[in-house]
């Protein structure tokens, strides 16, 4: 295409599929990046993508020309799971926007009813801490501990109500989004995505839709089950906003209706589940092995605490280092590290290269979080990247895993409050050390929608006086 971003040569029927490292496509990304420029493009079969890297492309892109890298494809596999619905996959247009506006609205505890968000993210941080205590002084696996409350604790916005992490139907619809999860970055994933002719064929990527509907019909029971136990006026959860929304709206042109409401709890679940609970791995991963970090949190904990029972939030105006160590986590964990692929909404020029209306466009959130011109150490993890010289937190442009513009995370605040609350508590209770029987600490991410570590053994031990 004329005047189109430079890329390598395209290959017939697989474009230039091939040429990547489909388990990890980020180092291939950043070494093109480095041959043909901050934006660059190449072809998923006969899709051409162009990939936006650093500070500078990114901003300029999804903040300054916002409206037209605002779209979403809706060609993919994913999106023909979630049929575009809700908020994450919709196109941008009315519906989006107004499921956006509720879903931030909500969220921020307008009309969420009697418990705040931080009291509900305090209660399941009481959960895990009573967790570990019976196993204080052993080693564990956290992956499924962080996945159960994560997810908790979005149940408890949404649906109104906690599973115990026992519970045999919780666990089921873990298993099932975690597959999904796998499975829709994975290679079947892509042959779907680029070779149209195989989709009705039964392979592999029909499970994700089976996966996908058995947890649809599941929130659908939860939905009619509200209606029978509402309390007119009375303001439970997320599902009951939304109820009452769809009354307000009446018959008008409103976009609110049963199915876009499951698509929407379909999305919170899935979004704000893997992402926090990937990025408190990352963060105790290298809490473990920095000790000399995790000491200079708790000190800083136990005294802006002293004797009150339990962390607020309001508390990390009073902590700049372990405020910065929580942002390293984020940075080093670069947890979504593609972002969600975006979409042109109209034919659009950036950088002096011309993108036609509908080009699939990838913001490369890593590029920006290991971006060396942005960073004072931008290849260890140190908290001194989010301090100044007087020790006081600061926050480089260049931290975007939240992205940027209209499409930017809507979840960041719930994300923030939970990484803060979580991770305060379980510092000021317990040491967390790096046990005998874990081998050599390895820092290798596996690459997916949302990155993580891999699994690895947490060790830990009551502090005693000072953990409460
Ligand atoms: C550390 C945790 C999290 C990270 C790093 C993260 C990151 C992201 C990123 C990079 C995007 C894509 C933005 C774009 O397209 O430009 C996104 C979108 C989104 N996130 Fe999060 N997220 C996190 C937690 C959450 C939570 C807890 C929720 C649930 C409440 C959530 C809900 C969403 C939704 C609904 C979108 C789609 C927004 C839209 O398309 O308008 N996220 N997130």
């Amino acid at each position: 295409k004329k005047n189109f971003p430079p890329g390598p040569y395209v290959f017939p029927i697989f474009g230039n599929l091939l040429q990547l490292n489909l388990t990890n496509p980020v180092p291939d990304l950043q070494k093109l990046s480095g041959q043909y420029g901050k934006i660059f493009s190449f072809y998923i079969g006969s899709r051409p993508v162009v990939v936006l890297n650093g500070v500078q492309v990114i901003k300029e892109a999804l903040l300054k020309k916002s409206v037209e890298f605002a779209g979403r494809p809706q060609d993919l596999l994913v999106s023909h799971l979630t049929e575009n619905k809700g908020v994450i996959l919709a196109d941008y247009g009315p519906s989006w926007r107004e499921h956006r506006r509720f879903s931030l609205m909500t969220l921020r505890n307008f009309g969420l009813g009697k418990q705040s968000m931080e009291e509900r993210i305090l209660g399941e941080t009481q959960h895990i801490s009573a967790y570990l205590d019976r196993s204080a002084g052993k080693s564990m696996d956290p992956q499924h501990l962080f996945h159960k409350a994560t997810s908790n604790i979005i149940c408890a916005i949404i649906f109104g109500s906690r599973y115990e992490y026992e519970n045999e139907f919780f666990l089921a619809m873990i298993n099932k989004m975690q597959e999904n999860a796998k499975l829709t970055n994975g290679p079947w994933a892509m042959l779907y995505d680029s070779l149209p002719v195989l989709r009705y064929l039964p392979l592999p990527f029909q499970r994700i839709f089976q996966n996908y509907h058995s947890v649809v019909e599941h929130v659908s029971g939860i939905v009619t089950q509200h209606n029978v136990t509402q309390v007119a006026g009375e303001m439970r959860d997320l599902i009951d906003c939304y109820q009452k929304e769809m009354e307000k709206q009446g018959d008008s042109n409103s976009s609110f209706d049963k199915s876009q409401m499951i698509g929407l709890l379909m999305d919170l679940l899935f979004a704000g589940t893997d992402t926090t609970s990937n990025t408190l791995r990352f963060a105790f991963l290298y809490l473990m092995t920095h000790p000399h970090v995790q000491e200079r949190c708790q000190k800083e904990i136990d005294q802006v605490l002293g004797e009150k029972p339990q962390a607020s939030f309001e508390d990390r105006h009073r902590m700049p280092y372990t405020q910065a160590m929580i942002h390293e986590a984020q940075r080093v964990a670069n947890t979504v590290p593609l972002s969600v692929f975006h979409t042109t909404t109209k034919d659009t020029q950036l950088m002096g290269y011309d993108i036609p209306k509908g080009t699939l466009i990838i913001p490369n959130l890593s590029s920006v979080l290991n971006e060396e011109s942005q960073w004072k150490f931008p290849h260890d993890f140190n908290p001194s990247n989010f301090l100044n010289d007087e020790g006081e937190f600061v926050k480089p442009e260049a931290f975007m895993p939240f992205s940027l513009g209209p499409r930017m995370c809507l979840g960041e605040g719930l994300a923030r409050m939970e990484l803060f609350l979580i991770l305060v508590t379980l510092l000021r209770r317990f040491h967390f050390f790096w046990p005998e029987d874990g081998g050599v600490p390895d820092y290798t991410p596996v690459f997916g929608v949302t990155q993580a570590p891999k699994p690895y053994r947490l060790g830990f031990r009551l502090r005693g006086r000072q953990g409460v």
